[in-house]
């Protein structure tokens, strides 16, 4: 297998990067222009595996899209709500928001559209929201488990009405169904039972949505109403650079007391992830911005810090990779969700930070890492990006440390690697 060895820094980071077009904003955008009537254009658009395997099934599905990746750029010409091919084998990869959200695309169309994705996305949960396809009028026929990939999803258009559901292990469901409900027979109302994880994309969808001219009324905390009869605006739309995958420059920053400023990402930005900025100055760092840059400089020592991540969940390796440096224990609470994305991933940060030789407990929902010298080791990546990304900013600090399988990184920044090391040359 492919390895990448890290070199260890000797001094501070001090860096201006620029990050790649988010995953999140970048396939939301996808399927809301599919949806409206002519040509959007997307600037800074993401070209990872991610929105390709996205766009594929997009074009698939009859509606024309061009993609220019030297321009950062995708066109879509939207059908205005018709999906126009009648049937279509689609496949997602690993990509949880294709999977969902294309699943609830087709559900707009009339036809048979089978779905599928590699192994991993095979066990992860699909259920809650084709129930409420099925109740709009889907019929969904499971090849092997029932509420898991792969299926085939026969659609003849969503009628809308009330629905509850659960949204305790992915809100990706609720995002997809919010995203398709104006295209509806009826008013469509979403009432979530329990607890609704990973909020901050909820709000991202809504937000999305107003920007191609759908309103959703969010009625209390877990209620969502959505007139029946509005449409996306086509536009031109330019999407942010991904605050998740920013995480880890302003992570080498943090750790070797350095500094890193990433153009064109600022406080204002649509993405919870946005967030670790926050983390970061709790542990010491300081934050500067401006209407177009955010800048994390480090501090001599990071501080712990005892904190719940459901909201910005993607971070938790992040923050796990740089915890052994800190000065006190770093506790990550209420993240039970993340066993269920890539990889499981309290699981996996859990068995590499061990094999680094650091003191870390597990718990169902959380763990607590305690700070202390690492042992080099090569840190295995079970397929997920993130893994690959956080401990590669953990070998800045200790010689010796090697990512396997790299190439992993392409499902939502496929050259990581080459910005992560032109970020040590500056
Ligand atoms: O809606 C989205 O774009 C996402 C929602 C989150 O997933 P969950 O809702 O499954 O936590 C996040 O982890 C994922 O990377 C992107
Ligand atoms: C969880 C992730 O991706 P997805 O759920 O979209 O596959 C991620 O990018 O960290």
């Amino acid at each position: 297998m492919d390895t990448i060895a890290i070199p260890a820094l000797n001094r501070p980071v001090d860096a201006t990067v620029e990050i790649p077009g988010s995953k999140s904003l970048t396939n939301r955008a996808l399927l809301v222009a599919a949806l409206a009537q002519g040509d959007s254009i997307l600037e800074n658009a993401l070209f990872s595996e991610d929105s390709e395997y996205f766009a594929k099934c997009v074009e698939q599905l009859g509606i024309p899209i061009t993609l220019n990746p030297n321009l950062a750029q995708i066109q879509i010409a939207g059908r205005g709500g018709e999906i126009p091919a009648k049937q279509a084998d689609l496949f997602v990869g690993l990509s949880g928001t294709t999977a969902r959200f294309i699943s609830a695309l087709v559900a707009l169309g009339n036809g048979e559209y089978r779905l599928d994705g590699v192994p991993r996305m095979r066990e992860r949960p699909m259920g809650d929201m084709l129930t409420v396809l099925q109740t709009g009028g889907a019929t969904v026929n499971f090849e092997e488990n029932s509420g898991f990939m792969p299926y085939t999803l026969y659609s003849q258009g969503f009628a809308g009405g009330n629905f509850c559901l659960k949204a305790n292990q992915t809100s990706q469901q609720l995002s997809a169904l919010l995203m398709i409900a104006p295209y509806a027979q009826q008013d469509t109302i979403f009432e979530v039972e329990g607890t609704l994880v990973s909020q901050s994309y909820i709000k991202m969808t809504c937000s999305l949505m107003a920007d191609f001219g759908v309103e959703v009324i969010q009625i209390g905390e877990n209620q969502f109403q959505i007139k029946a009869g509005q449409r996306y605006q086509a536009r031109h739309y330019t999407i942010e650079p991904d605050a998740s995958n920013a995480s880890y420059f302003f992570a080498a920053a943090a750790v070797t007391g350095g500094r890193v400023r990433v153009k064109h990402l600022t406080k204002q930005s649509c993405q919870g992830d946005i967030l670790w900025l926050n983390v970061l100055e709790q542990m010491g760092c300081q934050i500067n911005d401006s209407d177009d840059y955010t800048e994390v400089t480090g501090p001599k020592q990071l501080q712990g810090i005892d904190i719940d991540m459901n909201d910005i969940s993607d971070l938790v390796q992040t923050l796990a990779a740089i915890a052994p440096f800190a000065s006190s224990p770093i506790t990550i609470r209420n993240v039970e969700h993340i066993r269920y994305k890539e990889t499981d991933r309290i699981k996996a940060v859990v068995t590499e930070l061990r094999r680094l030789g650091v003191k870390v407990e597990e718990f169902a929902d959380r763990l607590k890492i305690e700070p202390g010298p690492i042992t080099p080791a090569a840190i295995e990546t079970y397929h997920d990006h993130r893994m690959a990304m956080a401990f590669a900013v953990t070998g800045l600090k200790v010689p010796g440390i090697v990512i396997k399988d790299p190439g992993c990184t392409a499902k939502t920044f496929p050259d990581y690697f080459t910005r992560f090391f032109q970020m040590l040359e500056q």
